[in-house]
């Protein structure tokens, strides 16, 4: 059974999402935004190590790989580490919106069991933007494109000030990201458009 709530419907009104002039090229993969996200930090051991790049309008393909620190059931992904790898695709978008955004509603479906060892490979696009709401849905299958779907989910993504960061995060965290002397790194921590 899937399904996707009312609160995901974009409303009349909304409209298609529109590619930034400066997003990254179609194939180009995006890096990680910030060193210590869980879900595409080279900083965080036991995190994802997601990889996105960018597609063709305001799509992105990812992939990562079930490793043993994932498990929920023996053997198998933990159903919140799947959750976060669609979330982190779907962020991903909003890279190619050059919007900042956070996720309001992320609503999953689970489809199937996905092993530990597997590639999960991930496809996600916004389908609608209305206001500061950004619509976006994300499929993960596994092995590879044409593998069987193993997850799903629609999300709404809440354009936010810099300043949300700035107010909520811990301040050493902050700090730290505020004055690492790479701009792109600088910026990308916060999402902010360079
Ligand atoms: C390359 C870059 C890659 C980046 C990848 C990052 C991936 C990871 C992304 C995340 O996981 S972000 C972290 C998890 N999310 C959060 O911590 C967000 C916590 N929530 C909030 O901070 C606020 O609730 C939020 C900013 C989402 C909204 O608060 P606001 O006060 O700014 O807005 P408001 O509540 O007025 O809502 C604005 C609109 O969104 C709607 N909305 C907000 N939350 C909603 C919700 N949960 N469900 C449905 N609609 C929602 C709300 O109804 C309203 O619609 P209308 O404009 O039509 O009135």
């Amino acid at each position: 059974m899937s399904g996707t709530s009312a609160a995901l419907q974009p409303p009349a009104g909304a409209v298609k999402p529109v590619r930034h002039p400066d997003a990254p090229a179609p194939g180009e993969l995006l890096g990680a935004h910030y060193e210590h996200c869980f879900g595409c930090g080279g900083g965080q051991s036991h995190g994802l190590h997601l990889e996105a790049r960018a597609g063709e309008g305001v799509t992105v393909t990812a992939e990562f790989v079930v490793q043993a620190a994932h498990q929920g059931a023996p053997g198998l992904a933990h159903g919140g580490v799947l959750a976060t790898a669609l979330d982190e695709t779907l962020g991903s978008l909003n890279w190619l919106l050059r919007t900042i955004a956070v996720t309001g509603r992320l609503e999953t479906d689970f489809a199937r069991p996905v092993p530990v060892g597997t590639t999960l490979h991930l496809e996600a696009e916004v389908t609608a933007v209305a206001g500061r709401k950004i619509y976006s849905t994300a499929t993960g299958r596994i092995g590879g494109p044409s593998g069987p779907v193993a997850v799903r989910a629609d999300a709404l993504f809440v354009e936010v000030d810099v300043k949300h960061f700035v107010e909520h995060g811990r301040q050493a965290e902050i700090d730290a990201a505020m004055s690492d002397p790479d701009q792109v790194r600088r910026t990308r921590a916060f999402e902010v458009n360079p």
